[in-house]
């Protein structure tokens, strides 16, 4: 019983933790002021609210062996520095803290936390107000890097640019932290060629910050650790973001149980057009995630040479094959709108100009929702009018490539961003940048990043799977941002357990399809 209430309780700290919404740094500022005001508390206290998070985790990591070294701004991302560095000392630290000259006016809790610490340890705090005032550190120091938080107003130049590269050049000798924001990273701009602090942990209040989940940033936060300081909840749920982020919860609440009185019909026919000479194994991924994933039923359009392959590869799966001996190229005529209930087209499709015009008579037919990746995706860039013939709330899966072919180059991946969901809106379908955090822009403009998946999937064919475990959930009566999300979901979380009993080297595609099952035991 008293186990019973301990989980009770301890889900609902996840569910209140757990915090979707990305903020923008202007909306930041504005939930800290709405904090202040409404909670009530007043500013200081809210700095040392989050300051002393950032203290407890750096004292739960580092010995007072440590030497520590602050690096403060003139605002309050260095106010925060200097309540670290006055808390720490306290746990009896020896704490050296640099106040970078970035600024000619500091602001008002930054003077505050300035004078308690002249009063508390004069003795530790020195100004910097050029290169050569880097100091020199000892060998087991630790760097806490609370120059510039989401206050920045433009790139980082001159001799504090210097500072942050002589940050850097210790990156390899000494950890480094970074509080909030690694200095010189722009929360929701692009920083590409701006200096930029490449911190080992970057502890960040309340909220994930757009910047950490771009490719162009990969060398600058390192480990993310959202300390949460209790901004104030209305402000939260009331105010819209752009941007989120999936997690288990929400997943929880996607997830449907499978009805006790279903037959193989209550869960969808799909039909998965895939696969030429060469590149059947690309068909037999999808198709084995799809039926993984729980669909009624799976047919599979293949080309003739694939037919045996497939059959032998995957009994559960139905096999029709094409005119085409090496290539589908009439898959067009077996598409019966009422018979499926989705259809999955691409992985190994191969981009013949044959297989483009069926792929044409096909979008021209088939009414609903479908998944369209791969060379399909290639075909859509080759003949761009058929991007407006695609079935409303479809699911179209590029990689940075692909979709870079279909809606052409950016400067940046803020930029990109902007692109992706503009084509979301304008086409009124998903659209689903993979990477390390894949990118679900939405037909209505939102944006949500998956947080699952490892590196261990950089391998040829986990797309695929992703592809078949889209149009198993499509097939499965998911609405379609159901089911990209949970899909995207689990295709990660499977990558995450292959990758802790595999390895993330000698995993492969077939093992996240192995671990589809434990995904939806253990992530649902
Ligand atoms: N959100 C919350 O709830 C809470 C937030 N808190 C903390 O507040 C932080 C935000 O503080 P903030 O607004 O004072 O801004 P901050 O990051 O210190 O930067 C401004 C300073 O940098 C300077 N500066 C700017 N650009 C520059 C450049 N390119 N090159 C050089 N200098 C530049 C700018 O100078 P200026 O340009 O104005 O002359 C000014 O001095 C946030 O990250 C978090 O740590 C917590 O304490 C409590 C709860
Ligand atoms: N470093 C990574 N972290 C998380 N997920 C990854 C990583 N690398 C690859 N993935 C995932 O693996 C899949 C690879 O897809 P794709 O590039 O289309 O592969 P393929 O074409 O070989 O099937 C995507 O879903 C992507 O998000
Ligand atoms: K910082």
């Amino acid at each position: 019983m008293i186990r019973f209430f301990m989980f009770l309780i301890l889900e609902y700290f996840s569910v209140q933790l757990s915090n979707m919404k990305i903020f923008t740094a202007a909306q930041i500022r504005e939930a800290d002021a709405f904090t202040i005001k409404n909670e009530p508390i007043s500013s200081p206290q809210l700095m040392e609210r989050a300051a002393g998070k950032c203290a407890a985790w750096i004292g739960e990591h580092y010995s007072q062996q440590h030497p520590i070294y602050i690096f403060c701004g003139k605002g309050n991302n260095g106010g925060d520095g200097l309540v670290i560095a006055r808390m720490l000392q306290q746990q009896g630290y020896t704490v050296s803290v640099g106040i970078v000259q970035n600024s000619s006016k500091a602001s008002p809790d930054h003077i505050l936390q300035l004078q308690a610490l002249q009063k508390h340890s004069p003795s530790s705090l020195y100004e910097i107000g050029y290169i050569t005032d880097f100091p020199a550190l000892p060998a087991n120091a630790v760097i806490v890097d609370a120059i510039i938080g989401t206050g920045i107003n433009k790139p980082i130049e001159g001799w504090v640019a210097g500072i942050i590269h002589q940050i850097n050049d210790q990156h390899h000798k000494h950890p480094i932290i970074a509080i909030d924001m690694p200095s010189g990273l722009m929360a929701d701009v692009s920083s590409r060629h701006a200096p930029v602090v490449q911190a080992h942990h970057t502890l960040s209040f309340e909220f994930y910050k757009l910047a950490f989940l771009l490719p162009e940033n990969a060398a600058f936060p390192g480990q993310v650790h959202i300390l949460p300081i209790g901004l104030h909840p209305e402000y939260i749920t009331h105010t819209p973001a752009r941007y989120h982020l999936s997690d288990k919860e929400m997943m929880r609440t996607i997830y449907q149980p499978r009805d006790p009185f279903a037959h193989k019909g209550t869960y969808g026919h799909a039909l998965l057009i895939a696969g030429s000479y060469g590149k059947m194994g690309a068909a037999i991924l999808s198709a084995k995630a799809c039926l993984h994933a729980g669909v009624g039923l799976l047919s599979c359009h293949v080309p003739q040479s694939g037919y045996q392959i497939m059959q032998i590869s995957e009994p559960c799966a139905m096999c029709i094959t094409d005119e085409g001996t090496d290539y589908n190229t009439h898959f067009h005529s077996s598409i019966d709108a009422s018979s499926y209930k989705t259809i999955g087209i691409g992985p190994g499709l191969g981009t013949q100009p044959v297989t483009a015009r069926s792929m044409e008579l096909l979008l021209e037919a088939f009414p609903r929702p479908m998944v369209i990746d791969a060379d399909a995706l290639n075909l859509l860039s080759v003949y761009p009018y058929l991007l407006y013939k695609i079935p409303a709330g479809s699911i179209l899966t590029p990689h940075p490539k692909e979709f870079e072919r279909l809606f052409g180059a950016t400067t940046n991946d803020v930029e990109r961003l902007e692109l992706l969901s503009k084509q979301a809106v304008k086409l009124q379908i998903y659209i689903l940048l993979k990477g390390r955090y894949t990118a679900i822009a939405c037909p209505d403009g939102a944006v949500y990043f998956n947080n699952t998946g490892n590196p261990g999937m950089a391998t040829g064919g986990s797309g695929d799977v992703l592809t078949g475990i889209l149009t198993g959930l499509l097939a499965q009566d998911y609405a379609p941002k159901a089911a990209v999300l949970l899909g995207t979901w689990l295709h990660g979380f499977a990558g995450d357990l292959a990758a802790a009993h595999l390895s993330q080297e000698a995993m492969t595609a077939s093992d996240i399809i192995s671990y589809l099952g434990k995904a939806f035991q253990e992530g649902l």
